[in-house]
């Protein structure tokens, strides 16, 4: 299953990502802890590769990185269960919740789709891929963030509000995961603002390592 995944960024038809599944995060934006899975999607043409610039969209002030521990769907899912759901993860990536949080704030004023906010072309910046038995439990990685060679965010993932099998359980409640298919599975403390000529390091401690720098 794995070996064919790696090309996972071309077959994806989705990425659905999780807000607010560490709770210090939360908390530093002032936001209230989730009593259930909080989710919403980027379209695909959100990636990009190493090589390739981090760019804002056009008239946000507020350009924010989220590191986000990626888990890449190895097995069409519908309505699963937390027992078996791991069966369905085929491996594993990291990535950067690009977010215009200005705009964000706008939305969230207005009650309204955090989509612009969360999904304009560029806002995933997404690393390689780490076959599922690479990483035998994926709530004992630490994931982290550098940005001009300083560390942002650094956190190991067993703080997670809700694990993977849980996120899984729930999403496919709603809507299939494909083949391909990214889950972020949210981000812990340390979002900020970056800039214009910053060079951003995230990955997942002695596994996976990206760089991406910001146009
Ligand atoms: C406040 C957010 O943008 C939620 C989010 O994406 C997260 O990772 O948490
Ligand atoms: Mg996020």
């Amino acid at each position: 299953m794995s070996s064919s995944l790696s090309g996972f960024r071309n077959l994806a038809t989705k990425i659905v990502c999780v807000g607010r599944n560490y709770k210090d995060h939360a908390l530093e934006l002032g936001n209230a802890i989730p009593k259930k899975p909080m989710l919403f999607v980027k379209t695909v043409n959100s990636f990009i590769v190493e090589g390739e610039p981090i760019v804002a969209p056009p008239g946000c002030q507020n350009l924010h990185q989220e590191v986000e521990l990626g888990v890449v769907i190895g097995k069409r899912a519908s309505k699963i269960s937390k027992s078996n759901a791991m069966d369905y993860i085929g491996g594993y990536t990291v990535a950067l919740d690009m977010t215009a949080r200005d705009f964000q704030d706008e939305a969230k004023k207005a009650g309204a789709p955090w989509f612009l906010a969360k999904s304009f072309d560029g806002s995933c910046p997404i690393g390689g891929f780490l076959p599922a038995s690479s990483i035998p439990n994926p709530h004992d990685v630490e994931l982290y963030c550098k940005i001009n060679g300083k560390d942002q965010q650094r956190c190991r993932t067993d703080v997670m509000i809700f694990d993977i099998p849980t996120l899984l359980e729930y999403t496919t409640q709603f809507f299939t995961l494909e083949v391909g298919d990214v889950l972020l599975t949210g981000t812990p403390a340390g979002v900020t603002k970056i800039n214009s000529g910053d060079v951003i390091e995230f990955g997942l401690t002695d596994k996976l390592s990206s760089k991406f720098l910001v146009k």
